[in-house]
């Protein structure tokens, strides 16, 4: 360990009552480095960044940081420390444009008012140093996930922070965008700042970062530089075993047709074409995926199947019944579950219980309920038994969710669901925030899914997932299906260029380089 390091936060601990969080966490942060923070899903990565940066106060341990005890009891006094965090999670205003967010609660709005034109342009210069295309005067609901993205980051830079947490910043981007993050985060230690990265994705941390540290029950475990390790060795370190992410299955004997589309199109919230001319079929015992680069149509084909988005033309039918235009609680009681792609809007209610959200939907259906009566030994029983199998990491069934980190939040919604033994299962974004163990265990489960005879709908941006799990890929773009691959991953490039919107004629032109 060095003299001086930049950070060093020495023996953390940190407990919710008899809950430990943070067992005694050693963690030291060199200067114009990128560090990343591995670790399974409640290993106490968020917990000891939420301590850095002000939001929660450790029962005890130091920080020094720039030679100096660090004591802060707040966000905005790491702020002025010149520690800023970018959450898993947006902390924007989505009605308020990027300036006016970014101004917000920084003293007297008279005089905010008055140097707003400074503000603007301040914000357009450092967008344009470090590329990252910001514009102040847009209203923060009307940008995409990448762009909201940006503006988080130059946020805690027109903080003039130095030292960037950066929480699973990759799980809803593009890979595209992905990119271009690393790339910045690149640019901005060559320019003196120091990032700390928080992936699950081994990949990307093997290429961003200089040094990783594996965080493991609570505590680091091993830090490393990264030229020094492998994803292999990453992976055993975290989760404590090897990590094959090979899924032998048989091949898929599908039967009769679950889910049938037809001609569907729809617009989206803002009243645009979102999806054009929908046809596909998934048969029982099948996993179909849907391929493509986020924001291509596939929120809309979720939402138009589960009857939250209305439907402009088409038809869809389950086991052979018309459910087209049935409203989300009426498709909700037949045999459809459905995971959807953001459990904060859809899958969980924050202040609930576990136990709670287990029987979400179903909770007056038995055994659930009866004689109008909730049954709660059946649901706590019910909610035991899920968080068991799936190695939810939570004190009890009793736990509020919102306690609980947030892949373990989205383990809980896949087991429900799964749990429910429908004919069909719709499922966006499986593993988005999951671990490596734990997404081989989930694809492992869909598996047993179709071997039981289910259809499965599974919506992706990870090829890794669909190639892995899948009989059959449709690409989309711009909402519309392109063309179907088999999971063969000679096939890859050929789903790229789907991806990317070349159909079957145009791919023959780009082949010989037009
Ligand atoms: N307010 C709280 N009360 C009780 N327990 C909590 C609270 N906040 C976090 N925890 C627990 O602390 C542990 C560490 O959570 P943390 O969010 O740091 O995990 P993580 O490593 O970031 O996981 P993930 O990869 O899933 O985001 C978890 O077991 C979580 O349930």
């Amino acid at each position: 360990m060095s003299d001086k390091p930049f950070l060093r936060m020495d023996n953390i601990h940190k407990s919710f009552g008899e809950i430990i969080v943070s067992a005694g966490v050693t963690l030291e942060i060199e200067e114009g480095e990128i560090h990343s923070l591995l670790g399974e899903n409640g290993a106490g990565k968020s917990v000891l960044m939420s301590i850095l940066c002000g939001i929660l106060k450790p029962n005890s341990g130091q920080i020094i940081y720039r030679g100096k005890p660090l004591n802060i009891g707040s966000p905005r006094e790491a702020i002025q420390q010149k520690i800023g965090m970018v959450h898993q999670h947006f902390m924007l205003v989505p009605n308020l444009t990027v300036a006016e967010n970014y101004v917000l609660g920084q003293g007297s709005p008279l005089r905010l008012i008055r140097n707003m034109n400074e503000v603007h342009a301040r914000i357009r210069d450092m967008s344009e140093r470090y590329g990252l295309d910001v514009q102040p005067d847009a209203v923060v609901e009307d940008l995409s996930v990448g762009e909201q993205q940006r503006v988080e980051i130059l946020k805690v830079l027109f903080h003039g922070c130095d030292l960037l947490i950066l929480d699973e910043p990759t799980a809803v981007l593009t890979p595209q965008e992905t990119d271009r993050l690393l790339d910045l985060m690149r640019g901005l230690v060559n320019d003196g700042k120091t990032v700390i990265f928080i992936s699950h994705k081994l990949d990307e941390v093997m290429r961003a970062s200089d040094r990783i540290s594996v965080m493991r029950d609570c505590r680091v475990v091993h830090t490393t530089q990264v030229s020094d390790t492998s994803p292999r060795e990453l992976a055993r370190l975290m989760v404590g075993r090897d990590v094959l992410m090979e899924l032998p299955h048989s091949p898929c004997e599908p039967g009769d047709t679950v889910l049938s589309v037809e001609g569907l199109s729809c617009r989206n919230e803002l009243g645009l074409p979102a999806l054009r001319d929908i046809n596909l079929q998934v048969r029982k015992g099948e996993i179909v995926g849907i391929a493509g680069v986020s924001g291509n149509g596939q929120t809309e084909l979720a939402l138009a199947l589960s009857g939250l988005l209305p439907v402009d033309a088409g038809r869809i039918e389950l086991a052979g019944r018309d459910i087209t235009g049935l409203s989300p609680t009426e498709i909700n009681a037949l045999s459809f579950a459905h995971v959807p792609e953001d459990r904060h809007k859809m899958g969980i209610l924050m202040p609930m219980s576990l136990a709670e959200n287990a029987i979400l939907e179903r909770y007056d259906q038995p055994p659930f309920m009866a004689r109008g009566l909730l049954q709660r030994q059946k649901i706590a029983a019910h909610t035991r038994d899920l968080i068991a199998r799936f190695r939810v990491k939570t004190r009890d069934e009793n736990e509020p969710i919102s306690n609980l980190s947030g892949g373990n939040q989205q383990k809980l919604v896949v087991a429900r669901e799964l749990a429910r033994n429908p004919d069909f299962l719709l499922v966006s974004q499986l593993t988005r925030g999951i671990d490596i163990g734990a997404i081989e265990f989930i694809l492992q489960e869909m598996l047993k899914q179709r071997e039981a005879g289910r259809g499965i709908l599974l919506i992706s941006t990870e090829l890794e997932e669909l190639f892995a799990i899948c009989d059959r890929i449709l690409v989309i773009s711009h909402g519309e299906i392109l063309g179907e691959v088999p999971p063969d991953r000679d096939r890859l490039e050929e789903v790229g260029l789907l991806m990317a919107g070349k159909k079957a004629d145009q791919k023959d032109m780009a082949a010989v380089g037009h």
